[in-house]
């Protein structure tokens, strides 16, 4: 069985695919190379001492995305895959949230048919919003994809789903030299490890005081949509 991640050419994607390879993980990325280079997959196979198998593709046509469901076992999906910087997309809302929905939707939809119903999502803390300066595109599409995650497993309870919000508050964890990057990586590998079917939970991964947090918090994401 292996495990999807996509946007595993990305930053942190690469980071916890080598952590991935490195645990003896069957690893499968796929990627369509937006924000990142086929450079990175040589560091990933460097790193790790392993090699995977790669889909250099996006995730927004059913049947390719079907193709790696049908040619794999996957358990389960690390999704990384998304557009992150809003700079060069803040006169095109239309293609930044296509790229951003569309992706996790048809993997979902993929996902459902293929009864692979265990995913770790990359939130962010633009969930929160931009410090009282009003929500990015960026924060914008990661509400709505957890809001659409939340949906999909109301409506079907058989998922397991972890929404893993990144905080940036105290310190930049999110350096590229910074060590911390591996226990950030082994924070997400857990979570993976660690998702029951019929369970949806949101996660703040923090720094204070040097030390990498993961808590569990109140869901503000499903407030109200099992009332819709
Ligand atoms: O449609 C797309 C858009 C992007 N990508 C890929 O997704 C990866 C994203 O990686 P980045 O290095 O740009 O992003 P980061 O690893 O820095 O960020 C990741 O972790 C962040 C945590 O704050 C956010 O969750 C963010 O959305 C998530 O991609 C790239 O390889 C990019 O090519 C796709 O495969 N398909």
């Amino acid at each position: 069985m292996a495990v999807l991640v996509t946007g595993g050419a990305g930053f942190t994607g690469s980071h916890v695919c080598i952590e991935l390879l490195k645990r003896g993980y069957e690893v499968i990325i796929v990627d369509n190379f937006l924000t990142s280079t086929a450079q990175t997959l040589t560091h990933i196979r460097e790193q790790s001492g392993h090699d995977f198998k790669l889909y250099a593709m996006d995730l927004e046509h059913e049947d390719m995305v079907a193709r790696i469901f049908k040619e794999n076992e996957i358990e389960g999906v690390i999704h990384f895959a998304g557009i992150k910087s809003t700079g060069d997309y803040k006169r095109k809302p239309i293609t930044y949230y296509h790229t951003n929905l569309t992706s996790t939707l048809m993997l979902c939809k993929v996902m459902s048919k293929y009864n692979t119903k265990k995913m770790v999502f990359s939130s962010s803390e633009g969930f929160y919003g931009d410090n009282g300066a009003g929500t990015t595109l960026y924060g914008t599409a990661k509400t709505m994809i957890e809001r659409i995650l939340k949906e999909v497993y109301l409506e079907d309870p058989e998922w397991g789903i972890k929404i893993m919000r990144y905080l940036n508050n105290e310190e930049n964890i999110y350096t590229k030299q910074d060590i911390k990057v591996e226990e950030m990586c082994s924070m997400y590998i857990k979570a993976f490890e660690e998702i029951e079917a019929g369970s949806f939970d949101t996660y703040e991964i923090s720094l204070a005081n040097k030390q990498i947090s993961t808590t569990k918090i109140v869901d503000y994401a499903g407030y109200g949509v099992e009332n819709i």
